[in-house]
């Protein structure tokens, strides 16, 4: 398990804070240099010719000598980023994949190069960016798909199946506003490239028997409170940022302190980690800006974290045993500058910013100073981590569950000394500091087959433990001593002997050390044999817990199954539903169809018939009137001639002479004569060698035997009254061509329009026809006549009036109008007695029509 002690019993093996020095170059190569490099552990600060150097317009005394100061490791102003992290960083990143947890911060006044060494920029990348880079070249050929590793939001993590983790990977690309925790935006952004990383590391600890994730979380502490960077903005109504809230501090059930709720993004690359970061930084610019901050005068904390889990047996899913996850960290710290409240110069919010920077760091450098009091003395006393979010957030590393390592940050300004004395002093103080080493993480790897112990070896280097020799040499020859005398049997004897016992020495000395052997092989293997056993009963109680969830993980699938097949089945009718109901609306929409063509087609001959019809009744129509017309005709010409027929007999038989006919009253006789008529042309109609003037104003009737030429215009009313004009033309036309008019003497117009009272007033308008003397015709206006129609009922009333009103005019008017009713009289008797027919009737049908 990772980050457990090396044991409970045996004193935790520790390592001391690794400080390093980093000297960044002067920012003018003329001024004097504080700092001199005496070698690659030590540096010499010296404040200089003068003791009193000003800051901020305000003098101060430099209060120290030469000071001499030692680190784990110098660096000067020509180390590169690459070589830094090399020396500094890159075990760390060893640390992490082997499940170890690591603490790296950097620390320093303001501009001395805090944020160039952990970020960087894209052309000199830092820790940061190259300790990301690392991991995922070392990682790669293991890395675990998207969204199998969950965090439980306990600083812990639990692993889901690659179906359900795929589900999530759609959820989150389909429908990103339902998971907002993991900002899409971040995998779009990925676009950074850093230039000079070329890192190309590769964790050689990797176990390919596993899979791993890295998930990345970025926080800051200002003013003691927590922010969460990577963190959904919260919108208030009018859909501005709300400033950000604060986090809480936690500890895990593996007693690492965790920032409770803060957003842990699953990031696959190293740019995507990046941009991740990056996104942090914008949020806290949006922050600061919302927190009236400075971007320098908060703590911010990049946490790498590193998930591992082994892969089952047949090496395809990842083992969902949460004891067998490990989740290791390596913390990024930017420290906020270090410098004093006096240095700052400023007031209000900024100078609480430096009391509560200040106030952090100098609990950083207490806590630090208990720690290694505590070591020095053996003593336990209480260290105050939470008197800071700082340190209380950093009280797991110090307390063992990680490796420590700071950079110090130094400007080699003349003005800085004073500061970077006091930088000094406290990572001199820090690199005191013991922190307990923690274990590597042990990955679950299945039992193997026990290996013998090696063979042991015989005094001259070889094994012998295949065929052990154990004889004591060659047999006793047959040895017979004859003579006491015998000087070559019995020493021959003696040295035999000796031989053998010396034989007898070594094997005996060779099987006490085979039994020694033996025993400790026994005893291993009875201890192998305990642990396996232990093994044994071990994965036995988690085969019969293993068991327990299958069985109720079976009853879960047997429910479910059976939930299926009654969903299953419900699918099946509502398909069979479906189809029919499509069917249905397949056969209607058909019938719609069909209908909707049918309808289109009787349309079609409906219009035709319509039209045949109208065609039809319009011809017959047309048919009709011409008979009406023709009938009408006939009927007028009758009445005119019994008109014509009644007029002479007036005037023959006693009618007073003089008089003009109430028909043929001449209501304005023309003082002028109509020379033309432009609607007839005739070549010279109109215009001849001279006006032919009317010698006498004739009147009409007297010519009534001349050849008379009717132009009677086909627009014209039939009034059909009995009273017409005693003209009888020996020829009517509507349009009267020149032949026409050369073959009459006399020339009718007839006129009609409407009167004041909107009765029809007919005018005949009489012309005589001359020959020009260029072979034309001519025509001479010389009268109209005015016909007017009224009607008795709808002039009664008036002409009662008109009657009453003309009582009281004169005599002579008076005779006038009896003498013109009596005409009228006559008119109207004659009206009524020529044969009583429908003559008064037609008058009043015409009106009506
Ligand atoms: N070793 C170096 N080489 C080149 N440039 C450097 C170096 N160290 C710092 N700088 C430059 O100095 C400027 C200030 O450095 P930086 O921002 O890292 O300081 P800082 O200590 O983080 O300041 P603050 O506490 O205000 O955040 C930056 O422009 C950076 O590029």
């Amino acid at each position: 398990m990772p980050r457990k002690l090396n044991s409970r019993h045996i004193t935790p093996v520790t390592d001391p804070v690794e400080v390093c020095a980093r000297i960044r170059n002067k920012s003018n190569n003329k001024e004097e240099s504080c700092i001199k490099v005496i070698n690659d552990t030590t540096i010499h600060l010296t404040p200089g010719d003068s003791k009193l150097f000003m800051v901020n317009n305000i003098y101060f005394l430099s209060s120290y000598q030469q000071t001499e100061c030692q680190f784990s490791r110098v660096f000067d102003s020509n180390v590169s980023q690459k070589r830094l992290f090399d020396c500094v960083a890159q075990t760390m990143v060893d640390d992490l994949v082997r499940g170890k947890n690591g603490l790296l911060f950097t620390y320093g006044v303001t501009s001395s190069g805090k944020t160039y060494t952990m970020t960087g920029s894209l052309e000199e990348p830092g820790f940061l960016p190259r300790c990301l880079d690392m991991l995922f070249n070392s990682i790669t050929a293991v890395q675990a798909s998207k969204y199998v590793f969950v965090p439980d939001g306990m600083n812990g993590f639990h692993v889901q199946s690659e179906a359900d983790a795929l589900l999530e990977k759609q959820e989150r690309d389909i429908l990103p506003q339902l998971t907002p925790k993991t900002p899409n935006k971040i995998e779009s952004a990925a676009t950074f490239s850093f230039r000079n990383i070329n890192v190309h590391y590769k964790e050689k600890n990797i176990n390919p028997e596993c899979r791993y994730s890295v998930f990345v979380s970025y926080v800051e502490i200002y003013n003691d409170y927590v922010y969460d960077l990577l963190g959904d903005v919260q919108l208030d109504p009018f859909n501005r940022p709300k400033p950000p809230q604060s986090k809480r501090l936690r500890e895990d059930k593996n007693k690492n302190m965790f920032v409770y709720g803060v957003s842990q993004v699953e990031v696959a690359s190293t740019e995507e980690a990046f941009a991740a970061f990056q996104q942090g930084q914008e949020r806290r610019r949006i922050a600061h800006t919302q927190l009236n901050a400075e971007s320098s005068r908060s703590h911010s904390i990049l946490n790498i974290r590193l998930v591992q889990a082994p892969l089952d047996p047949l090496g395809e899913d990842l083992l969902q045993e949460r004891s067998l996850i490990c989740a290791s960290q390596l913390s990024l710290v930017d420290l906020a500058g270090s410098e004093r409240m006096a240095r700052t110069g400023a007031g209000g919010e900024r100078s609480r910013e430096a009391g509560n920077i200040n106030s952090s760091l100098m609990t950083l450098r207490r806590c630090l100073e208990q720690l290694r009091e505590n070591q020095k003395n053996g003593s336990s006393d209480m260290v105050k981590y939470r008197n800071s979010k700082l340190t209380h957030l950093f009280k797991s590393y110090f307390e063992g569950h990680g490796k420590v390592k700071m950079v110090v940050c130094l400007n080699p300004n003349m003005a800085e000394y004073d500061e970077n004395i006091h930088v000094v002093q406290f990572a001199e103080m820090a690199q005191q500091v013991e922190v307990a080493r923690s274990e590597d993480f042990k990955s679950f790897t299945p039992p193997t087959t026990l290996h013998p112990s090696p063979p042991p070896q015989t005094d001259d280097g070889e094994s012998d433990w295949e065929s052990p020799d154990y004889s004591l040499g060659q047999p006793f020859p047959n040895l017979e001593v004859m003579d006491y005398a015998d000087n070559e049997t019995v020493p021959g004897l003696i040295s035999m002997l000796e031989h053998r016992i010396g034989r007898m020495n070594a094997i005996k000395k060779r099987v006490s050390r085979y039994g020694e052997i033996f025993r400790s092989n026994l005893s291993s293997c009875t201890q192998h044999e305990q642990s396996v056993q232990q093994q044994l009963k071990d994965c036995e109680a988690d085969l019969a817990n293993k068991t327990k969830e299958l069985n109720k993980l079976d009853r879960q699938v047997k429910k479910l199954e059976s939930k299926n097949q009654v969903l299953t089945r419900t699918t099946q009718v509502f398909e069979k539903e479906k189809k029919q109901l499509q069917d249905q609306l397949s056969d209607a929409e058909a019938m719609l169809k069909s209908s909707q063509s049918d309808s289109r087609r009787l349309e079609m001959k409906m219009k035709g018939a319509v039209a045949n019809t109208k065609a039809h009744v319009e011809k017959e129509c047309e048919k009709r009137v011409r008979t009406v017309q023709t009938e009408m005709q006939e009927k007028m010409w009758v009445k005119d001639e019994r008109l014509r027929q009644l007029k002479n007999i007036i005037s023959t038989g006693g009618g007073r002479e003089g008089r003009p006919t109430a028909a043929r009253r001449c209501q304005t006789p023309l003082k002028q004569p109509i020379s033309s008529v432009s609607s007839v042309s005739t070549g010279c109609w109109g215009i001849g060698p001279g006006p032919p003037v009317a010698t006498k104003h004739r009147r009409s009737c007297s010519a009534s035997h001349s050849n008379w030429l009717a132009h009677l215009p086909s627009s014209t009313v039939q009034t059909e009254t009995i009273l017409q004009p005693a003209i009888r033309p020996n020829k009517v036309v509507n349009v009267p061509s020149p032949k026409d008019v050369a073959g009459a003497s006399k020339y009718l117009l007839t006129h009609q329009r409407e009167d004041g009272t909107g009765e029809i007033e007919t005018q005949l308008v009489k012309g005589e026809v001359f020959h020009t003397r260029s072979g034309g015709q001519q025509v001479q206006f010389v009268d109209i006549e005015t016909l007017k129609q009224h009607d008795p009922q709808k002039n009664e009333k008036k002409s009662i009036t008109s009657r009453r009103k003309r009582r009281s005019e004169t005599s002579i008017e008076e005779a006038s109008v009896d003498e013109q009713s009596s005409w009228t009289d006559v008119e109207t008797r004659c009206a009524y007695g020529i044969g009583n027919t429908n003559n008064v009737a037609a008058v009043t049908n015409k009106r009506k029509k």
